[in-house]
Order: structure tokens, then sequence, then C-alpha cells
């Protein structure tokens, strides 16, 4: 089993034949579980309805409005692209269901942006045992009932650790992260805070990094990569960026 973090920025590029692949991982015996992103789609559904985004330190800030449109484009658009194209194979749900994602109000001037509480994983894992490659999107839910908005970055991350699978793939517009125009191959977490105060790292890759960080406790492996190198990271070929725990 492995959680695939496919992000906004590559979910309108990602041609017919990066699911047929998913198919046939999923029919090999890799389970794959996607946890997708949207960031880009919400942010012109917005400006189509004259709202502005807002970001601040890469999180969108969420007023009631833009928690409609947020779940509306996520759960309606995005999800539903992703479940389309993986025929049959697809099972679209969102943090909320089943409060697969439970989450509360995260501090500071974000309005309803979520900070993840738990997982549930075994409804993921039904899912996948039954056949299905779930498809959630990165939405949580609090005992009233009030829904929050997730970085995907962070959803994924969260799923990973909480299902302890052996590898989260997150799949971006980049080959890996960079520096000086060069792929970087492996990144300790130390380096990658290194390259963050530099500013080498920075805007969406953070969320990544963050993410890869925290998961890397539960999680043997982390890449970042770019969708052409989906087989080649399940078959743990060196691609992209790939995470380590450890200092050295
Ligand atoms: N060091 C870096 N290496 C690669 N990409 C970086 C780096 N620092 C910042 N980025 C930016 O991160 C972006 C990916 O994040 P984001 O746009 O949020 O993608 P996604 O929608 O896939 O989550 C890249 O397109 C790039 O502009
Ligand atoms: C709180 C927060 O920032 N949520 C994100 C959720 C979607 C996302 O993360 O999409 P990408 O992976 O495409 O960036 C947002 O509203 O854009």
């Amino acid at each position: 089993m492995f959680i695939l973090k496919c992000g906004g920025s590559t979910l309108d590029q990602l041609p017919a034949s990066f699911y047929e692949e998913l198919i046939q991982l999923k029919r090999d015996g890799f389970d794959p579980i996607i946890v997708h992103g949207g960031g880009p789609a919400i942010s012109n559904t917005l400006k189509s309805l004259q709202i502005e985004p807002q970001f601040i330190d890469g999180l969108r800030v969420t007023d009631e409005a833009t928690l409609q449109v947020v779940e509306m484009v996520l759960i309606g658009q995005t999800n539903k692209q992703i479940v389309k194209q993986l025929k049959g194979y697809g099972f679209g749900l969102s943090g909320m269901d089943g409060s697969l994602i439970k989450a509360s109000k995260m501090d500071g001037p974000f309005g309803f942006v979520g900070q993840i509480e738990a997982v549930q994983p075994e409804l993921i894992k039904s899912l996948s045992d039954n056949g299905y490659i779930p498809v959630i999107a990165p939405l949580g839910i609090d005992e009233q009932g009030q829904s929050y908005n997730i970085n995907a970055d962070t959803a994924a991350g969260a799923v990973a650790t909480a299902l302890g699978v052996e590898q989260l793939i997150v799949v971006t517009d980049v080959p890996g992260v960079m520096e000086n125009g060069q792929v970087i191959p492996e990144l300790t977490t130390q380096q990658v805070t290194e390259l963050i105060d530099k500013g080498v790292i920075t805007g969406g890759m953070i969320p990544k990094v963050k993410a890869a960080m925290d998961a890397l406790k539960a999680v043997d492996e982390v890449v970042i990569i770019p969708p052409a190198n989906l087989g080649k990271a399940v078959q743990k070929e060196k691609v992209g960026t790939k995470i380590k725990g450890g200092a050295e």
C-alpha cells in the first residue's frame, strides 16, 4: 500500500496513461490510496466569483464563503475528475465522510483551516481491501459537524502516518526539490530545514517537505516526483527527491 498525493498543479495535465498505470498497480497488488489537492481550481473559481484568493504561509485563508467554494470544487469537481479517470476502481470521499479526518480550527488568522487531530484508517483500509482505489479530498470535520479546509500535502502525510504505509509519493509539477536548476536526489530532514532557512525551498514546496518530515516517523520513504516517474518510484528506483529520516 502507498499514498499518492496528486497536486492541483498537475491534475489537469495528467495523461490517461497515468491513470492506467495506477489501475495496473492496483491490479498488481500495490494498493494506491490517493489524496488530492486542487489549489489552482479553487483559486480560479474564487476569482470567477470576485473573491480574491489569500494565502498566509502557504495556507489559504478560508472564510465562510471560501470554505463553500473549497468544498464545492474539491468534492464536486476535482475528486470526481479523478474518480472518473479510474474507471470504476476509484472510490471518492473526503476527510469529512465517516470522520475520516478529525480536525479542529487551526490557531492563527486562517479562518476555517483545520488542524488534523486524528485520521481513522479503518474505512480507507476496507475500501482498499474491497478492490477500490480510495480518492480522498483534503477536508476535515469536528464533533460539531464544522468542516475545515486542510492543505493536501499535510492531509496526505497524516493519512500515510495513520496507515503506516511504506511509501508516500508526492506528485507535483517539478522534477523534485531543486537547487540551482538541479534536482536534489536525496535530502535528510536536517538538510530540508537548512534549505528552507536559505530560501531555496519556498512556497508550495514548504508544506510538502514539512509533511514529508512528519510522515517519516511512521513511513519508510517519502519521494517528490513528476507524474511521469510514478512507476519507477513505486519500484523504488531513484527518481525525484527522496526525503530520508536521520541527520546525516
Ligand atoms: N526548491 C524548490 N524546488 C522545486 N520547487 C519549488 C522549490 N521551492 C519552491 N518550489 C515551488 O513549489 C511548487 C510546487 O508546489 P505547488 O505549486 O503547491 O504544487 P501542488 O499543487 O502540486 O501541491 C513548484 O512548482 C515550485 O514553484
Ligand atoms: C488550507 C489550504 O491551503 N488548503 C488547500 C487545499 C487544496 C490543496 O492543498 O491543493 P494543492 O495540493 O493543489 O496545493 C487550498 O485551499 O488550496
